[in-house]
């Protein structure tokens, strides 16, 4: 159990507690109070007023660190209360507020509430509450967070990235807003997005949050609703297309890279065609991943592979599994090309072969080499009429669960409620023991299924994962149905930092592996065995630091690994690995207040 439980407290100090080095900060007096990275509110002890101009600027008494936070969560829980019987929406969109007015004043405190809650406070800063926020994002609006680049920005981005203040950024999530979440093209409302996940980053990888950078770039919205609401902040056009479009995004990329070189590019919830497109064009001159296409598929394949050990099974098994995904966009793509390849390595046959396993629908029923028009991404996917099984082109969810009786259902359609319960009824005729059942598509609204749906109809002895948090289930008599969280927020943040401790230039595919399999390997055989295939998130903060020590030695392993500062690669290939895993909780921030010191 010391695995789930080392780190579980994921508030408590994980590393050793040296006094906090000084930071240098070229600003004084007000100018600190009202800067997020430097403020302490009324922490600033005395010396600290003196120095910095900012005597008489603050109530005479000093709060420490621990009565500021015992404070912000007292109010916080006044809130919960004040709201109780309220809406959800409403009463999650008053705690989304309260906890942006703490991240807009004082990031340090905001951090340490949010890891010390992490699994309180991530359904708010992230999925499901982030789409309410995006949806909303014009009337929450009260003060910028990260960059927006716009379509009327073209040829002045290279001069644009100067402005962002921070010397040094590290992790960049990226969107255009064309796919947030389920809900569909939210233009520029889609920052939200990048904001959330980069709140995740620092959460789980601690990557220090004056080098984080979230960017929205605005191409334009094909959202009639969006285009005619007066109060909309995005440009009023529709989405720009083709070589326009990517002429624009090679102008960011291209300025991104200038001033930071080594910073790693997150791209977050691109429509289809962009989100294949641009990894395609990027993955070998940047360091850059797509989280919808590889940190998805990273996630769910762990999940599927924790489902054949809970079957009693050995993991060589999930060559033989039969698995339907639903959903043929960026995330169920990435799912099945990466559950492809484990297929063809684990059993030694060829991904043709490795392919006759799986079967692919979208919104116009099952894809099969009969089809005209299909999308060239999932071409390599389409069921060619010897593996169709009596199936036709098109066929629905409910034929196809009924004819193949899958091991695994899968849903990455963004579409609420499609494992309606006769589809749900059908998986209890599945030739597996154990079936799984994921309905991962966000947020919550948008999930296949309910958890109890799922359990209600398909049965007590199905796995399940959700992609937003749900309660478990009570099956009554003290039984428990439990609930997972296939999210991709148990990888993104590990990959980031692997890939940016390694300081490799690119990421490459074997290193997304890495990080799948080490996620895949976490849990242990009692948990899985009660159908619990991922971690608590309360633990995401070890879960993260172990998955980048595995993708930093697999950038090591492939040669690219070329380390940063004092650490060069020469240093990186003798560290054993607990070596690694130690330097990479040795690099994740904890926020605490450090001594302020002026520079001009
Ligand atoms: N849990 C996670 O970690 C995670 C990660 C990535 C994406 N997602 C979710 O997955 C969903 C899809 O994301 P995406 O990037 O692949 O989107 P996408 O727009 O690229 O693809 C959606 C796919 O669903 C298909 N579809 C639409 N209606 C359908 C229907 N009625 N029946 C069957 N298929 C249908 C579409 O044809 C398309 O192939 C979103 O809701 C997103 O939030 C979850
Ligand atoms: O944002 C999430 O919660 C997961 C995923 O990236 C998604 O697009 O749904
Ligand atoms: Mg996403």
């Amino acid at each position: 159990m010391w695995k789930l439980t080392r780190f579980a407290a994921s508030g408590s100090r994980l590393f050793s507690t040296a006094i906090p080095a000084p930071c240098m900060v070229h600003k004084r007096g007000a100018d600190i109070l009202h800067d997020p990275w430097f403020n302490k509110d009324t922490g600033f002890p005395l010396t600290e007023r003196d120095r910095l101009g900012l005597r008489g600027l603050l109530p005479p008494r000093i709060i420490s660190f621990q009565e500021q936070y015992d404070r912000f969560m007292s109010s916080y829980r006044s809130l919960e209360k004040n709201t109780h019987g309220q809406l959800d929406d409403v009463v999650s969109l008053s705690k989304w507020r309260s906890l942006n007015r703490l991240h807009d004043r004082n990031e340090t405190l905001y951090y340490r509430a949010l890891i010390d809650n992490i699994k309180e406070f991530a359904p708010i800063i992230y999925t499901p509450t982030v789409g309410l926020v995006c949806q909303n994002y014009c009337g929450l609006y009260r003060r910028p967070r990260g960059m927006y680049f716009s379509s009327k920005d073209k040829g002045e981005m290279m001069s644009m990235i100067y402005n962002w203040p921070a010397p040094q950024v590290d992790m960049i999530v990226l969107t255009d807003g064309s796919r947030i979440l389920g809900l569909g093209d939210l233009g520029v409302q889609g920052i939200g997005i990048p904001i959330g996940k980069l709140d995740m980053y620092v959460a789980a990888a601690g990557i220090n949050p004056k080098r984080i950078l979230p960017i929205m770039l605005d191409v334009g919205t094909n959202n009639q609703e969006l285009l005619d609401d007066r109060l909309y902040l995005g440009v009023r056009q529709p989405r720009l297309e083709g070589e326009e479009y990517l002429s624009i995004m090679d102008e960011f990329m291209e300025a991104v890279h200038a001033r930071w070189p080594k910073a790693i590019v997150q791209f977050e919830d691109f429509q289809m065609k962009w989100a294949f497109e641009t990894l395609k064009r990027y993955r070998q001159k940047f360091c850059m991943f797509n989280d919808d296409i590889q940190g998805t598929a990273g996630v769910a394949l762990a999940g599927l592979l924790g489902t054949v050990r809970a079957q009693g099974r050995p993991l060589s098994d999930f060559a033989k599994q039969k698995i339907v995904i639903v959903g043929a966009g960026s995330a169920g793509l990435g799912v099945l090309n990466m559950a492809v390849q484990a297929v063809s390595k684990m059993s030694g046959c060829s991904e043709t072969e490795a392919k006759s396993q799986f079967f692919l629908l979208d919104k116009d029923g099952l894809i099969t080499t009969e089809r005209s028009n299909i999308d060239p991404a999932a071409v390599p996917f389409a069921k060619s009429p010897r593996d169709l099984e009596g199936l036709a082109e098109g066929a629905s969810i409910i034929d196809v669960v009924k004819k193949v009786r899958p091991h695994a259902l899968l849903g990455l359609s963004g579409v609420g409620g499609i494992f309606n319960e006769q589809v749900l009824k059908a998986m209890r005729e599945s030739v597996s023991t154990k079936p799984a059942i994921f309905a991962m598509s966000n947020p919550t609204m948008n999930a296949e299924c309910t958890a109890i749906d799922a359990f209600n109809h398909a049965g007590e002895n199905i796995v399940f994962a959700s992609g937003s948090p749900s309660e478990n289930v009570d099956l009554g008599d003290g039984r428990v149905g439990h609930v997972n969280q296939a999210n991709n927020m148990y990888l993104f943040p590990g990959i980031g930092l692997g890939s940016l401790l390694s300081g490799a230039r690119l990421i490459t595919d074997g290193m997304v592996q890495a990080a799948s399999e080490c996620l895949a390997s976490y849990m242990l055989e009692e948990d899985i065995k009660k159908g619990i295939l991922y971690p608590s998130i309360d633990c995401i903060r070890n879960v993260t630091a172990e998955v980048g020590a595995a993708v930093l030695r697999a950038a090591v392993a492939e040669g690219i690994a070329e380390g940063q500062g004092a650490v060069g690669s020469k240093e990186l290939e003798h560290m054993s690995k607990e070596d690694t895993l130690e330097y990479v909780r040795g690099n994740m921030w904890y926020p605490e207040y450090c001594p302020l010191v002026h520079e001009k």
